[in-house]
């Protein structure tokens, strides 16, 4: 599991170790790091760093600091090193170092930029703003239009550090050096597609100093973590899973979360909703057993529609006190305070409406409008979009799913991971772990394919994927 942090965090991190540290020293290890780094990358495209052409954006921090000091290490091994000030004076010290060096300050960038071998973006750090001034903006452009690599330093200039967002413009690196741990803006879309390949340099900070990072699942997670079934397994420790979803206009989303629920790996699957849509699922799924009995956990909400006894609906399933996954429509009928083994599984659009918000305030911030959504309902919510996100109620922290491919994003991907994480919720899971393994396992079957399938395709390949976890544990 990768972590991520706040910049308030990261600030309260930087402060502990330069009590042990002097600044200049955390600098230089971070500009050594990020010298190396563009070595590496100017040795692999052009052979040699001796002789190779870099431009420095510098604004007037501590960011710019570390890359005029890197530009210094590269112009000692025989680079053409040119600094650009952006925003004012830069960095004193590590303007001096890198004219020693041999660099040089300019104060326009170059005329053939297609002529440059790495450019590095030393603009704004963790002490930016979102958003860069026009000239800024027109160069980082021009830059990635001319094919040049560009190299972030610590984060690409532009974005939001904490949320994700991207409001206005941004640079887009090939390749993001950080120092110390990742940012939030790493992980979080779209601000994380505008890194490139991110590489953490280790500056000894302390993440015992952080209590609530973000939680990033990678596949090696899903393979500890995933209930696979031990030899002596039967159905009931697989877990049973009770689905009432879809409606005479939505029958379709009724057989996709039992797709979901029964390729994930659910012991049994009892399908509780309307007529239509279980008569087709008998011929498409005929495990499927149509009889109420014995269940761990519920499915509702997806395809309801208008359902006129929603409310009544969620009102039983929160009186029996089995664990659910209320998706969709369902949202519409929450209770006042759900209960804590509830997963709310909705979209920014759902989210917003269940916050009465506009729908681009969820997705400007949507760690923000998650950890707001639980805290409001009791229930844990895992929020789907290009970054999906699992909070519990008063939890500070919060669990990122592994990312996959946007053509997850079509009518039906819902349904089917609303019934992987029923599923999941049946074979004992936290809710937490529910949301945050199913969104995960969808995204790795997605990342199968090499373009769009249908959602109920999607599904029947969740048993490759998930046998190919099940090794990875031996
Ligand atoms: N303190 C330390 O010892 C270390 C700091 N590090 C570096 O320091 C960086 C943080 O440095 P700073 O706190 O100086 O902050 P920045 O270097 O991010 O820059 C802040 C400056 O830019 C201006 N500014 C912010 N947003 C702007 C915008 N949108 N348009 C125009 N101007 C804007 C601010 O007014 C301020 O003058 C980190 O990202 C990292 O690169 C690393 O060297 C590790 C060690
Ligand atoms: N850009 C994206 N990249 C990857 N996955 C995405 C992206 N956008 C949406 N998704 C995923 O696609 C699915 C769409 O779900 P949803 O909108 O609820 O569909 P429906 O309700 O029609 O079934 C969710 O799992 C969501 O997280
Ligand atoms: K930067």
């Amino acid at each position: 599991m990768k972590l991520a942090y706040r910049v308030d965090q990261v600030r309260a991190m930087e402060e502990a170790a330069l009590a042990a540290d002097p600044v200049p020293e955390l600098m230089q290890s971070a500009a050594a790091a990020l010298a190396a780094a563009v070595s590496d990358l100017l040795r692999r495209r052009r052979g040699s760093v001796y002789g190779a052409r870099v431009l420095i954006m510098v604004g007037r921090g501590n960011n710019g600091g570390d890359a005029l000091y890197a530009g210094a290490r590269l112009a000692d091994r025989g680079a053409a090193v040119t600094a650009l000030a952006l925003l004012g004076e830069p960095h004193p010290a590590g303007l001096a170092a890198l004219l020693a060096a041999g660099g040089r300050l300019v104060d326009a960038a170059p005329e053939e930029l297609a002529a440059l071998d790495v450019a590095l973006d030393g603009v704004l750090g963790i002490g930016g703003r979102p958003g860069l001034p026009d000239d800024v903006a027109q160069l980082a452009a021009a830059l990635d239009g001319a094919g040049v690599p560009l190299v972030a330093v610590d984060l690409p200039s532009g974005v939001d550090a904490d949320t994700g967002a991207v409001p206005a413009s941004a640079v887009r690196a090939d390749l993001t050096v950080t120092f110390g741990v990742a940012k939030a803006c790493q992980v979080i879309e779209p601000a994380r597609s505008r890194c490139g390949e991110l590489r953490v340099v280790d500056l000894g900070f302390d993440p015992a100093l952080a209590t609530d990072a973000l939680r990033c699942l990678e596949p090696s997670d899903l393979a500890t973590g995933w209930p696979f079934p031990g030899r002596s397994s039967d159905k009931y420790a697989r877990g049973v899973v009770g689905i009432d979803t879809g409606s005479p206009d939505y029958p379709g989303a009724a057989l996709l979360g039992t797709y979901g629920a029964v390729h994930a790996g659910a012991g049994m699957v009892r399908f509780l909703g309307p007529d239509e849509a279980g008569d087709r699922l008998l011929s498409l799924l005929p495990n499927v057993v149509r009889a109420d009995g014995r269940v761990q956990a519920r499915l509702v909400g997806s395809g309801w529609g208008d359902r006129p006894d929603g409310a009544e609906v969620l009102a039983r399933v929160a009186d029996e006190g089995l664990p659910a996954v209320v998706d969709a429509d369902g949202l519409r009928f929450l209770p006042e305070r759900c209960p804590s083994h509830w997963l709310l599984t909705p979209h920014a659009g759902e989210l917003a409406r269940l916050l009465d918000r506009p729908r681009a305030e969820v997705e400007a911030d949507p760690l923000a409008a998650a950890h707001e959504g639980a805290d409001r309902t009791g229930a844990t919510v895992l929020l789907k979009g290009a970054t999906q996100v699992v909070v519990e109620p008063g939890n500070a922290s919060a669990t990122i799913a592994v990312p996959g491919p946007a053509w997850t994003a079509q009518a039906g991907s819902g349904d089917v991971l609303a019934g992987v994480c029923a599923a999941l919720l049946a074979a004992g899971l936290s809710t937490s772990d529910a949301g945050a393994y199913g969104a995960s396992l969808q995204a790795l079957a997605a990342a199968e394919f090499p373009g769009p399938v249908p959602p109920q395709q999607l599904a029947t390949r969740f048993p490759t994927v998930l046998g190919r976890l099940e090794a990875a544990r031996r």
